[in-house]
């Protein structure tokens, strides 16, 4: 589908699309699906970072005395939607190890399609610092709202949403609430089915992490 959404960037690389075809597969293993969301979120957090602020500092290497570029040491955290947010943890801290991590948990009501919250817990000090929310699927986009709801509560002011598969219902969802807020995907889908679930999607991305069905 193309896209028409302001904040939303789609990584186009073909090492993310042919990673996440082989994801979309319903004969994909749970070890090799887990495999590929970590993967991706090494890929996806590249993207998502790319706006880190620089600086230089003055290094001697072994031929001349050199300005070089490094990190201007902005302050990260990274905040996994639980379950399924679980699975792009460890990629993500991979790339940047210093990031500090904020746990939010909720499902959704398979009925209703509404987020239920049961459980946050953040570092202190994380209205200063950049936050990055993480959760494969944006469906309605009503969980996302939702942590991005509790985040700005805490004081947070430079959001970022990183998802593997956006539908476009929830993307426009985020967009009118959130228009402060750019999301990363790898791909915006084609709709939501009457069940909430993504289309062509990969299925519930939970349940696929962790063997769960
Ligand atoms: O955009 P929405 O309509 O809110 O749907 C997306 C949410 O649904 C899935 O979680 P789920 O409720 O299945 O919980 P789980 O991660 O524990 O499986 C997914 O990981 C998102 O958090
Ligand atoms: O397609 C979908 C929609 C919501 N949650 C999922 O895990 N998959
Ligand atoms: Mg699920």
């Amino acid at each position: 589908m193309s896209n028409q959404f302001p904040t939303l960037h789609i990584v186009d690389h073909p090492l993310v699309q042919h990673k996440l075809s082989v994801m979309r597969d319903k004969n994909t293993s749970v070890k090799d699906f887990r495999a590929l969301v970590g993967e991706i979120a090494m890929l996806l957090t590249y993207e998502a970072t790319r706006d880190l602020p620089m600086t230089t500092r003055t290094i001697e290497t072994p031929i001349c005395s050199y300005e070089a570029p490094v990190l201007a040491g902005k302050k990260l955290a990274i905040v996994p939607i639980l379950r399924a947010g679980l699975g792009f943890e460890d990629g993500i801290l991979t790339l940047v190890p210093s990031a500090r991590v904020a746990h939010i948990g909720m499902y959704r009501d398979e009925e209703t399609l509404e987020p239920h919250f049961y459980f946050l817990k953040y570092p202190k000090d994380i209205a200063g610092r950049d936050v990055l929310i993480v959760d494969p699927m944006l469906a309605t986009g009503g969980s996302a709202d939702m942590a991005i709801t509790k985040m700005k509560e805490l004081g947070c002011k430079n959001i970022k949403l990183m998802i593997l598969v956006a539908a476009p219902e929830g993307v426009k969802f985020i967009y009118e609430r959130h228009p402060d807020v750019d999301i990363y995907c790898a791909a915006l889908d084609d709709h939501l089915n009457e069940n909430g679930y993504i289309v062509p999607g990969l299925g519930d991305a939970g349940d696929r992490i962790f063997g769960t069905k």
